[in-house]
């Protein structure tokens, strides 16, 4: 059936040729006849037997075998039977001479290479396009099968002839195709599986996966990128392999040896679904099947050779059930790890070859039988080949990377056509055989210059758009810088409009001033410069407690200026001691505080009333009582008359007016000192703005605020001696104000508002270095 099939397609080949219109006889004819043979063929025949007879070696000679075992066609082999003979009658229809016809049959002449060729060959490229096929020797011991598999270094075996085709095979596509070669090698040693390239791994555990495929687990796989690579790692593994000699072989396979070489093949040009092809070929030494009678094994050697010959039983049985006429047996894979191994070779996606060695020596007539017959079985097993192809479907995101990949493809082919015109094989560019090449040349030039052209048309849109955006930027910017000078435009009128209130609330108040008395501003200028003074004074320490119930000697203050100059100091003191004379003339009590014992007038002439004039008393040294009054509640402000406020307000105001006469005196005396001394007038070490404090609005805002439960404010610093006075009762007036009208409860007017609006100035306006106590007694 097959050799029908193999001679319609070399018929049809002929049609199909002539439709191309290929001459018959030429060289691509040939090479089309070749390629349709190798892919048709697969599907024509799945399973192929060949048999090698091996030539008869010196000792079976010595022993006096004869050659029973004849190829008489190309693929007839005769069996004779060496114990016939021909003058025994009794035996003489009971010959076991058999003819067996085999795929391909091969005598002790055939060679190496015509073994391989014509068994294996044609496996290569299909095992590269994506099939899996199988080469396995099987024989008795000593039979020839390792010498065929793996051969020696003069004459190598199918193993390294079909690794070196495959990657000669590649060589011949590797432009449009990209291959990946991985191999392995394992034996299986009385039922175990060791790694031979990598043996320290230790004994291997088959399993199946998901698609009942056979896998050996932990075995190394091994990437090979030439033949050198792959017979250079076969050879390491031969050395590792199981071999003891036996009386039937020197170099006796005591294990079956089996070599994996996978094929991964894929298109260069990726394309958005990329076909992946997955070939296997698996080249397999079996170990020879014994008889111990004739091997003479013992022990170890006994052991190996059961193991041997259980497994190989099992293959016989998987054979016999494969090629079963009604099909019905059942396949047991399972009996030994070579069957089990070789599970997909037998009966599956396989296209495998099985080469059976014979010895023709008649001293191995059962031996050879066993096997004709086995191989002559496994001529009807039927494996269902199919291509191992695999689809990738790329996702859109590696559409990129394949686009890129096409390009340089284009590149290559570009120069690859640029090397070709330019060769000198490929004639002269001028000749009417290159027109066409002479085209593609100018039409790839110009493809060329398209694409650069499009490049700059397209950096130069880039250019405009990021100009584009810069210039919405600085829009953006100037708009934001507008915005801002309009808000501070803004500021800047409301603040002049809030100048301007405030230069008008001033005004009212000037004219409020002006609405006040003369003598009343006056007055509170000059009560202003006496505290200011006096304060200065006792800040700066010059002047003791006794002499601040006198009037400021401004001469002392000088004293600690002028202590690095005692002549100036002299002369200074003089001075001031002369001025204290003729005030003292003028004024007997100018040492007390004249101003202040005006109160002592009130309290005799009868101006006060009869509380006041106690509280008054006080002054005058009877502190005790003073205090009694305070505990007992007697000298509670609150109980003052109106009457007696009046009073004061005006003797107030009259001492006030007094004090600013002499104080104004004073003051021009001390200038008209520094003046002679020639120094500059000295500030007194207090800021403009501490000295305001001192009678600001803000203070004439809290007496007001004040003003309704006490008669007169005692301003005072917070020094430690004012503390000090405070705590032993001794308070001294330091200036007076009755320049304010009293709260009259139930009044509502012009006067009030005058009070809130230095109550708000004492808010913002008062120094905190400075408090004002209250003081019961108006002392
Ligand atoms: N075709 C051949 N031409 C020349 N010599 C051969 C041929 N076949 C086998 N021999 C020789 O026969 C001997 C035994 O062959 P081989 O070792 O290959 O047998 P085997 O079947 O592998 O034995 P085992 O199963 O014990 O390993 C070897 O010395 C080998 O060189």
């Amino acid at each position: 059936m097959a050799k029908i099939c193999e001679n319609y397609v070399q018929k049809i080949s002929k049609d199909i040729a002539r439709w191309l219109g290929y001459d018959a006889t030429g060289p691509r004819f040939q090479k089309f006849k070749k390629i349709l043979l190798t892919e048709i063929k697969p599907f024509l025949t799945t399973t192929q037997v060949a048999l090698r007879i091996r030539p008869l070696n010196e000792d079976e000679i010595l022993m006096g075998a004869t050659q029973i075992a004849h190829k008489v066609q190309a693929k007839m082999v005769v069996l004779m039977d060496p114990m016939e003979d021909p003058e025994d009658v009794l035996r003489a229809n009971r010959s076991r001479e058999k003819k067996y016809v085999f795929d391909y049959t091969f005598d002790g002449a055939a060679s190496q290479e015509n073994v391989f060729k014509t068994t294996s060959q044609f496996l290569i490229p299909n095992v590269i396009s994506g099939y899996n096929a199988t080469v396995f020797a099987y024989g008795a011991t000593g039979a020839g099968k390792t010498y065929t598999m793996l051969g020696t270094d003069d004459e190598p075996g199918i193993m390294a002839r079909a690794l070196n085709d495959l990657f000669l095979e590649m060589d011949k596509t590797s432009d449009d195709m990209a291959y990946k070669v991985t191999m392995s090698y394992l034996e299986i040693y009385n039922e175990m599986i060791r790694d031979l390239l990598n043996p320290s791994a230790g004994i291997l555990d088959l399993r199946e996966d998901a698609k009942g495929g056979v896998q050996v687990a932990g075995l190394s796989e091994v990437t090979a990128r030439s033949t050198n690579e792959v017979m250079k790692m076969l050879l390491k593994g031969n050395k590792e392999r199981t071999q003891e000699p036996t009386a039937a072989n020197k170099t006796s396979s005591r294990s079956h040896a089996v070599l994996q070489v996978m094929i991964k093949q894929q298109n260069k040009v990726r394309n958005t679904q990329q076909e992946v092809r997955m070939g296997k070929l698996f080249m397999i030494d079996l170990a020879g099947s014994e008889r111990a009678a004739n091997t003479h094994n013992r022990g170890k050697r006994m052991v190996e050779g059961a193991h041997i010959n259980r497994s190989l039983l099992a293959l016989g049985n998987c054979i016999n059930a494969l090629t079963d006429q009604k099909g019905s047996k059942y396949v047991n894979y399972r009996d030994s790890k070579l069957t089990r191994l070789l599970k997909d070779a037998l009966g599956g996606n396989c296209k495998t070859v099985m080469i059976a060695h014979i010895s023709p020596a008649s001293i191995h007539f059962e031996e050879s039988r066993n096997t004709l017959v086995y191989a002559d079985r496994a001529k009807h097993i039927k494996t269902k080949v199919r291509r191992n192809v695999t689809d990738v479907s790329f996702h859109i995101a590696q559409y990129t990377n394949i686009i890129q990949e096409l390009r340089e493809e284009i590149l290559r082919l570009r120069h690859r056509l640029q090397d070709k015109t330019t060769s000198p094989k490929s004639g002269s560019p001028h000749s009417g055989a290159n027109i066409q090449v002479v085209q593609a040349e100018v039409l790839a030039a110009k493809r060329i210059e398209l694409n650069k052209l499009k490049e700059q048309l397209l950096i130069s849109f880039k250019d405009q758009m990021e100009l584009r955006k810069s210039l919405m930027e600085l829009n953006n910017a100037t708009m934001e810088i507008s915005l801002e000078t309009n808000r501070n435009q803004l500021i800047i009128s409301e603040w002049d409009v809030e100048r301007t209130k405030s230069a008008r609330r001033e005004g009212n108040d000037r004219e409020h001033n002006i609405e006040a008395s003369k003598d009343l501003e006056d007055l509170y200028n000059l009560y202003k410069q006496e505290r200011e003074d006096r304060m200065l004074l006792e800040d700066s320490g010059h002047l003791s407690p006794e002499l601040r119930l006198k009037a400021p000697s401004l001469v002392s203050n000088y004293r600690s200026i002028l202590q690095d100059d005692p002549e100036q100091l002299g002369t200074l003191l003089e001075v001031d001691e002369r001025s204290q004379r003729s005030r003292n003339t003028l004024s007997p009590s100018y040492g007390d505080d004249k101003i202040f014992s005006r109160r002592d007038k009130w309290a005799n002439d009868g101006s006060l009333t009869g509380a006041w004039r106690n509280e008054t008393s006080l002054s005058n040294g009877d502190q005790g009582s003073h205090l009694d009054n305070v505990e007992s509640g007697k000298s509670s402000p609150s109980k003052l008359s109106h009457t007696d406020r009046t009073v004061i307000t005006t003797g107030t105001r009259n001492i006030a007016a007094l004090a600013a006469k002499k104080r104004s005196k004073a003051h021009n005396d001390l200038l008209n000192l520094e003046r002679q001394f020639g120094g500059e007038p000295r500030s007194l070490g207090l800021s403009s703005q501490a000295r305001d404090s001192y009678l600001s609005q803000s203070s004439l805002a809290n007496h007001d605020r004040k003003y309704g439960d006490s008669v007169l404010p005692t301003i005072k610093t917070t020094s430690d001696d004012n503390l000090d006075n405070i705590s032993t009762g001794t308070k001294h007036s330091i200036n007076t104000d009755s320049t304010l009208p009293p709260i009259r409860d139930g009044r509502v007017g012009r006067g009030d508002n005058r009070r809130n609006r230095r109550t708000k100035g004492y808010e913002y306006g008062y120094s905190p270095q400075v408090c004002i106590i209250l003081h019961p007694t108006g002392v």
